[in-house]
């Protein structure tokens, strides 16, 4: 129990996390909590030492993850095939962080599209119980023509679980015509097959796949190697996104944003649609970082960075060096973009900075274009030379480009 709630306070944090110890107990917290959404049960309980547990959490619709002691093949089978999410032995320190883990995706799965490709409907419907039982959301192709035509339709499928032997295109043609359009980084396919050749798990990750599995396998083990393969890919994104963010505000950072903004310009010349660009440059910052310290220079920055994400939720925008940001438009004029950097302009300025030594206010100066055909490094010194202009105007203001320029 100890181990149980060390790992919930730091792996579920974001979660209420009720603890019982006996089913006493569970009955009770269940009477008092309607929106439990997963369970982790031990067998044996002072008060049930035969499991009875499970089966009150699953005539509550909950899923139910069991944490035993004993590794009892019969009872595993018994509780497995009756429905459990999974059967783990507290064998190690490791499977009390494995059921967490569970536990923590059963919370998410709901989001993760699956897409099962097999030929026979009693093999797709097996694996799809099996996914449904961790709550994924299932999509099924009787074929490869059929599950090119689902990855066209969804294209936010995360995993393919594709069978090999299938009539009209096999599982590796599949593979090879999915990773035509869609790389390792945002999808995971897992090949399975019943025939005995060994050879067959490499040529499936040769075409391209990431994983694969012989029918007919254990419960446990599929869902090992679907949660192996979906966090894969979570953290894959994980750090491309890190590599795209500025650490100190957690904006994107000036290559991402120049990387993006080539996106929006796009979107706007293909819908006609205008585009404005703005840069803004924090006044006096050397000053500040002089007169209140460097770490007072960093929270300026910070709480700039937390008053654009409010002001400019809509739009692009980054940190692009050390006191100076930028923000794309797409769909607002000069004169509407400037409203709304100027808005942002006097959010920020009436915001109190404390510091030790009492509170003060900072400002931005800023420059605000507007293009229809224009690309980024064009909009961008535009916009300087505007902001420059600002500065020079006394600082604390947002400049429009000419009404004729617009
Ligand atoms: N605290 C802190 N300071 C930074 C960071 N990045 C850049 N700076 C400082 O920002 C200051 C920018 O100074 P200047 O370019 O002279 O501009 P300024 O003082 O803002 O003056 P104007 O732009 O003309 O209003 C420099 O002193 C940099 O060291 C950072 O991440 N944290």
């Amino acid at each position: 129990m100890r181990i149980l709630k060390h790992l919930a306070s730091t792996r579920l944090s974001s979660t209420d996390t009720v603890f019982t110890q006996s089913f006493a107990e569970t009955k009770q917290a269940f009477c008092q909590n309607s929106d439990f959404y997963a369970a982790i049960v031990d067998l044996n309980l002072p008060d049930a030492p035969n499991g009875e547990v499970v089966d009150f959490v699953m005539k509550q619709g909950i899923p139910c993850i069991v944490l035993t002691g004993d590794f009892d093949e019969r009872r595993r089978k018994q509780l497995v095939d009756g429905g459990v999410v999974d059967y783990v032995v507290k064998e190690s320190r490791h499977a009390y962080h494995y059921a967490m883990k569970l536990a923590r995706r059963l919370r998410t799965n709901h989001e993760i599209k699956v897409l099962v490709v097999d030929d026979s409907a009693m093999s797709r419907k097996h694996i799809r119980n099996l996914l449904e039982r961790q709550l994924y959301n299932v999509i099924e192709a009787e074929d490869g023509f059929d599950a090119i035509e689902q990855m066209s339709i969804h294209p936010d499928v995360r995993l393919v679980i594709t069978d090999f032997e299938m009539p009209n295109m096999d599982g590796f043609k599949l593979v090879n015509e999915i990773r035509r359009k869609f790389d390792k980084r945002g999808l995971a396919i897992i090949g399975l097959s019943s025939q005995e050749s060994g050879i067959l798990s490499a040529q499936f990750i040769k075409h391209g796949a990431n994983d694969f599995l012989n029918k007919p396998f254990y419960p446990e083990e599929f869902y090992c190697r679907i949660s192996q393969n979906l966090e894969a890919i979570e953290l894959i994104e994980e750090i491309e996104d890190s590599a795209n963010r500025d650490y100190l505000t957690g904006l994107y950072n000036r290559r991402a944003f120049f990387e993006f903004s080539k996106q929006v310009l796009r979107d706007g010349w293909a819908h006609s649609v205008p585009v404005s660009f703005s840069l803004i440059d924090l006044d006096n910052f050397k000053h500040i970082n002089d007169h209140y310290g460097h770490a007072v220079g960093d929270y300026v920055l910070k709480r700039f960075a937390e008053v654009m994400q409010r002001y400019c939720e809509k739009f692009l925008f980054a940190r692009v060096g050390g006191e100076e940001f930028a923000l794309i438009m797409l769909g607002l004029d000069n004169s509407k973009a400037l409203a709304l950097v100027d808005g942002l302009r006097q959010a920020f300025v009436g915001q109190a900075i404390e510091c030790d030594g009492g509170t003060f206010h900072a400002s931005f100066s800023g420059g605000v274009v507007t293009d229809l055909n224009s690309n980024i490094d064009a909009l961008y010194n535009r916009a300087d030379e505007l902001l420059y202009r600002a500065k020079e105007a006394g600082r604390n203001m947002v400049l429009g480009q000419e009404p004729d320029s617009d």
